[in-house]
């Protein structure tokens, strides 16, 4: 077995966070509609997590966000004239289109692509394919972005591959990581990848959800196996339950996560529980693992509670000195059901023994949890050191992203807001200065 490390991708927030209620389907984003944003006290919020992990020793990078508004996209709908004219007729015309073209999505990383480390492909190379998030105009091109950066950070093809995304049909809808987890003995270790989906476009009798859609398919969970050379005997695939997609559980990583030997869920996550676990377990048999199952019952959690505090929206992390760190934000203190459950937890004698919490309260309140916020890719030390190392989170990077922030951040945005073309300005003159920052040139297709 080799050496290998997780790095926690975090998406470092855009100057546009803003609440526009795009995500039908997630609960928070809808509450929150037209509320005013504080992006700056988003970055920071997002950047205390990152420093603070770092420095406890867990592998930590960052994953720059992308160029808002987005022109192309604007420009592509019919909005014309200089960019001022197209920011103007799209607020006129459709404010929503407009917020799309805004929206700063991309800081949830979980939802960039779906990575497979070296130990698990045929290549012996790490496998990465961007998510096309078709289900959501204002996500639906992230992946060229996400691909570009990907394709910088991790530019050396002996050891990379960065794929082209999957088709941007229904058949192939795809969300990335959040409906991916790996389990294995040691990240370096040969592995056992789980997907997770919510629905099988060429099945109508297989369960799908009535009231929210299923964002992710089984046709494009197995098209990312394929592409990325996993072998079946190590490869899972089952449904999410339907139900509690229509309880606002809108991707698995909303209702369980898993890492080592370890899944943490709810007992209503999948569609057939034991089935699950069964062959959970027959594949982790085959690379000596034994999984060790920490379930949640309705009783202790019902499901709304779970979505409104995110308790399952956690990162769970293998600690250097050994142990599981679960890292949480504070709306699960905030939750009764939540906070009790915890307490036992800690106490039980689970891998899981000790808590790790963060006020990252702006993406919550946009559906987006510590789990959202970070992309897991786990490198041997030959692969971190082959990576884009400007990325890589340090107290110098962080001692300069700060004053970046602070220099190029409003503290409140509000839906007029998004009409101002000199928004548009100050977040490419971010950028711009970004890719300096970060030691990336030519990363934005800045016009
Ligand atoms: N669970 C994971 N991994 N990611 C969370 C993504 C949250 C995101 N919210 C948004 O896109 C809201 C944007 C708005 O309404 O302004 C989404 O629904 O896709």
């Amino acid at each position: 077995m080799r050496n290998a490390r997780e790095f926690n991708f975090d998406g470092l927030v855009g100057p546009s966070h803003n609440y526009a209620g795009l995500s039908f389907g997630n609960v928070a984003s809808f509450n929150n509609v037209k509320s005013a944003s504080n992006p700056r006290q988003a970055a920071l919020q997002g950047l205390a997590k990152m420093r603070e992990l770092a420095a406890r020793g867990f592998a930590q990078a960052v994953l720059p966000p992308q160029a808002r508004p987005n022109f192309r996209l604007l420009r592509r709908l019919g909005f014309s004239g200089t960019d001022a004219d197209v920011l103007a007729q799209a607020y006129r015309e459709s404010p929503v289109i407009l917020a799309c073209a805004y929206s700063a999505s991309p800081m949830w990383t979980a939802n960039a692509a779906t990575v497979s480390p070296s130990s698990d492909t045929a290549d012996g190379r790490v496998h990465f394919t961007a998510a096309n998030l078709n289900n959501k105009l204002h996500r639906a091109e992230e992946h060229i972005q996400s691909t570009r950066t990907l394709r910088a950070l991790f530019a050396n093809s002996d050891r990379f591959v960065v794929h082209e995304p999957l088709p941007s049909t229904p058949a192939f809808g795809d969300e990335g990581a959040a409906n991916h987890t790996r389990f294995a003995s040691a990240h370096g270790a040969a592995g056992v990848e789980f997907f997770v989906y919510g629905k099988v476009e060429f099945d109508p009798s297989a369960p799908s959800p009535k009231k929210y859609p299923a964002r992710q398919t089984l046709e494009a969970s197995q098209a990312i196996a394929r592409l990325h050379g996993l072998d079946s005997a190590r490869t899972v695939f089952a449904s999410q339950n339907p139900d509690v997609i229509d309880q606002g559980v809108f991707h698995n990583d909303v209702i369980a996560v898993g890492n080592g030997n370890v899944l943490f869920y709810h007992e209503q996550a999948f569609a057939n529980e034991a089935g699950t676990l069964d062959a959970l377990r027959r594949a982790l048999a085959g690379v000596d693992a034994d999984l060790q199952a920490v379930r949640v019952d309705t009783n202790m959690v019902p499901v709304a509670d779970a979505v409104a505090s995110y308790l399952f929206n956690s990162q769970l992390l293998s600690k250097p000195d050994g142990g599981m760190a679960l890292v949480v934000p504070h709306e699960c203190r905030e939750n009764a059901f939540v906070s009790r459950y915890l307490e036992s937890l800690i106490a039980g004698g689970s891998a899981i023994d000790e808590l790790i919490e963060f006020d990252l309260r702006q993406s919550m309140r946009n559906g987006g949890g510590p789990a959202c916020l970070r992309l897991r890719v786990a490198l041997t030390d030959d692969e971190a050191a082959a990576m884009h190392q400007g990325v890589i989170m340090t107290e110098d990077l962080y001692a300069k992203l700060v004053p970046w922030v602070e220099r190029h951040y409003r503290d409140h945005v509000e839906p007029k807001d998004l009409a101002d073309p000199q928004l548009a300005i100050e977040c490419a003159t971010a950028l711009e200065e970004l890719e300096r920052l970060l030691g990336l040139p030519g990363l934005y297709e800045l016009n």
